[in-house]
């Protein structure tokens, strides 16, 4: 078997456990702070969005990793000392020449992405547990508890991986055949419940991916809902790991959208999942009915 390689080319680059709090419960969250996606400093910043293919670094980059003050300026970065939030020392990266970030589009990190699908929530419009949990948002089954990188007792932070997934907003102009869209979270797990289990639930695993390919296919064709999704699990995932999610349209039949992802760990060594995955588009504006359903 050849050996797996991202496509992104993901540096190896360590995980920071020290951005992790313990998963201890009542223990107060880390403060908020706003995450810039753009931050190419993966050690500083492990949620920090990577590198897209093909993709021009914009410029100039507007919005500031508060991870790294200094970042994307900073000589040091990505792996300035200076970062709050990083008092490891951590190896520098050898700097990737020519290797943009995504684009600029409108991030809005503190926005929850699940909320603007839950109608039927019972809780806040704005919590993304409301469609992720039909338990207790502190619940220790709750999958987003243990998706959570700040605090596994916070779910409705707004540093939820959950409300990082979509760097591409729904209003960006993506191709909707393009191979490889530019929608890239890095999503870390962490454990809510000490010793037990320590490899992140496949249903957890399953949301994300869900919640990815959704992103995209309402980036690409708007209002969506899964009609089916398919999971290949090849390898656990550990609580605690830093995962990269590349995901990809592969075709669209009229309504039908056909989407795929590789769940990568963060060193683009190990391929945790493949999934596939059919969205359906819900009214479709009027003149793509028009044009035929030729996929049909
Ligand atoms: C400014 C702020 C910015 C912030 C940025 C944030 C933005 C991001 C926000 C948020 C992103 C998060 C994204 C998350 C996404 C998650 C989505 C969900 O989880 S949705 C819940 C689970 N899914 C359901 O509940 C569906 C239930 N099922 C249905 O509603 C229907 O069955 C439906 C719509 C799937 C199909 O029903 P029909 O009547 O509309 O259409 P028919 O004719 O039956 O099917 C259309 C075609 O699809 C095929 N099809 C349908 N189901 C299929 C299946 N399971 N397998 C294969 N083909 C299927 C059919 O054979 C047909 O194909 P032929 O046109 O004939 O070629």
């Amino acid at each position: 078997m050849s050996p797996v390689v991202s496509p992104l080319g993901v540096p190896n680059v360590p995980w920071c456990p020290s951005h992790i709090p313990p998963a201890v419960p009542n223990v107060p969250s880390e403060p908020i702070v706003p995450f810039c996606p753009q931050c190419p400093c993966v050690p500083c910043c492990p949620l920090a969005v990577r590198a897209v293919p093909n993709v021009p670094l914009p410029s100039p980059v507007s919005l500031c990793c508060p991870c790294c003050p200094h970042c994307p300026q900073c000589p040091q970065c990505p792996h300035c000392p200076r970062c709050p939030h990083c008092p490891c020392a951590v190896p520098a990266v050898p700097s990737v020449p020519n290797v943009p970030i995504v684009p600029d589009v409108p991030i809005v990190p503190s926005v929850p992405v699940l909320s603007l699908l839950s109608p039927l929530s019972p809780l806040s419009p704005l919590s993304p547990v409301s469609l992720l949990s039909p338990m207790s948002p502190v619940s220790p089954m709750s999958p987003l508890s243990l998706m959570s990188p700040m605090s596994p007792m916070s779910p409705v932070s707004p540093m939820s991986p959950l409300s990082l997934m979509s760097p591409v907003s729904p209003m960006s102009p993506l191709s909707p055949m393009s191979p490889v869209s530019p929608f890239v979270p890095i999503v870390p797990f962490v454990p809510i419940v000490p010793d037990v289990p320590r490899l992140a639930h496949g249903g957890a695993i399953a949301t994300l991916i869900d919640t990815s390919l959704g992103t995209l296919a309402l980036a690409v064709a708007g209002r969506v809902v899964t009609a089916n999704l398919s999971i290949d699990y090849l390898a656990p995932v550990p609580l605690r790991s830093v995962l990269l999610l590349e995901a990809f349209l592969q075709r669209r039949q009229g309504r039908k959208l056909f989407l795929g992802c590789d769940l990568w760990d963060a060193e683009g060594t190990t391929l945790h999942a493949k999934a596939t995955g059919l969205f359906i588009q819900q009214d479709p504006p009027k003149e793509a009915a028009r044009g035929g359903d030729s996929g049909r």
